[in-house]
């Protein structure tokens, strides 16, 4: 029997590739999806909606608790602000069907689920055996941090880690991209004569260049320029000298692994500092591990190939990681690779290793995407 699911925020930037992977992978043909929007309620669904490929009618309005109530599940890629706004109310008219979210709003909640199963899928069938109603996705640097290391954080092997981030453009939304890129089509045009003469002198492109980012260019999104630069900061200000993003490190990570009392897998002290940096869409980190045993680097290498199959080790070799371990090379793929793995000189259980995740994909839609299909019991 097919499920019903509602979606919501399906042609956002998130719900767009959501919707791409579930149409590669054939999922609507075991599902009955109905559309939602918080914008266009009567306009036509999306064409590739409906089990068989059908008409599947009007959009319906994402407000209308009566019409997401019927729904056994509803999938959100909306955003925050939609959710703390229609997800109590759904609750309180007595609604007990599976959210699935992409918005971190509901993620610490202790009734939730952080969904990643390649990594906890343990946790997720144990919340579905025991009533959990809500599944929310992971922070796009920690998901793509468990996915590339699952291998030593499942073992119980990680004592303690600093997550140094270098994240792509697309963590802040479309228009952060698109912003991004003018930015870089600004700095080009301010120089683009002086680039095309070989004899033009470098340091006055330099200044012309420097005197754009400080006066010219549009940062409407990021607030500061980020094409030839960076922004040493990712969401709220805690307070305390950390970032809401450097936060997520720690509590996101435990709270998947389950390490809480009793469990196989002892807490992890991770944390670090999230940077922004002019990439599209494809999340960079640098990790310092400090491991609970002396590994040789082929066994850590050993542990991380085996852990699911989208990890995949690069050696630490200059060429492969160049070609292998960068945005462009994972961007559009599944695939975690994983690299620059030594031992450090503070000791043999300190280990370096860097990793590279598609934000959209295994950052965000996949995990709902995979979450959706144990929900219906297609995987
Ligand atoms: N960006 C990211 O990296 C990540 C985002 N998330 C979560 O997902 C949420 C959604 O993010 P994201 O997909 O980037 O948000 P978008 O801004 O791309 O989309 C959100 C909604 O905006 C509305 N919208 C208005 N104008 C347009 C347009 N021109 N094209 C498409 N949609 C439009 C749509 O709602 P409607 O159809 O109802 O009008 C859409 O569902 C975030 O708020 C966050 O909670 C989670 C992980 C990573
Ligand atoms: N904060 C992330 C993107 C994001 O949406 O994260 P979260 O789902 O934890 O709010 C970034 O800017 O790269």
């Amino acid at each position: 029997m097919t499920s019903s699911v509602g979606f919501v925020g399906w042609r956002g930037m998130v719900g767009s590739v959501l919707m791409e992977r579930m149409q590669d992978e054939g999922d609507f043909a075991s599902i009955d999806p109905v559309f939602f929007s918080t914008s266009n309620a009567g306009g036509a669904a999306p064409s590739f909606a409906g089990s068989a490929g059908g008409d599947a009618g009007a959009l319906q309005d994402a407000f209308d608790i009566e019409a997401l109530k019927k729904l056994p599940i509803i999938v959100t890629a909306q955003g925050g602000d939609y959710t703390k706004q229609v997800h109590p109310q759904l609750r309180a008219a007595g609604w007990d069907g599976l959210w699935i979210d992409a918005a971190s709003t509901l993620r610490m909640n202790e009734d939730s689920i952080i969904v990643l199963d390649p990594v906890n899928r343990k946790v997720i069938d144990e919340g579905l055996a025991s009533g959990v109603k809500d599944f929310v996705g992971g922070n796009c640097t920690v998901s793509c941090m468990l996915m590339g290391l699952g291998g030593l954080f499942r073992n119980n092997l990680v004592e303690w880690g600093t997550s140094m981030t270098y994240q792509a453009a697309s963590g802040g939304g479309a228009r952060h991209m698109r912003e991004l890129l003018t930015q870089f089509g600004t700095l080009h045009g301010e120089v683009a004569a002086e680039l095309s003469d070989p004899a033009s002198a470098i340091l006055e492109i330099d200044r012309k260049v420097l005197a754009a980012q400080r006066g010219g260019v549009d940062a409407t999104q990021f607030g500061v320029p980020l094409a030839g630069s960076l922004i040493p900061w990712i969401d709220a200000d805690l307070g305390n000298g950390q970032s809401k993003e450097e936060w997520k490190a720690g509590v996101e990570t435990n709270k998947i692994l389950g390490t809480a009392a009793g469990s196989a897998i002892e807490p992890v002290i991770m944390d670090g500092l999230c940077v922004r940096i002019g990439a599209m869409r494809s999340h960079s980190q640098a990790l310092t591990l400090k491991l609970r045993e002396d590994l040789s680097v082929a066994e850590i290498e050993k542990l991380l190939d085996a852990d699911n199959e989208w990890a995949r080790v690069v050696p630490n070799e200059k060429q492969a990681s160049m070609d292998q371990l960068t945005p462009v090379a994972a961007s559009g793929t599944l695939e975690i690779p994983v690299g620059r793995i030594r031992k450090l000189e503070m000791g043999p259980e300190y280990i370096a290793a860097f990793t590279v995740g598609d934000q959209l994909l295994w950052g965000a839609a996949e995990p709902l995407r995979r979450m959706l299909k144990i929900a219906t019991g297609t995987l």
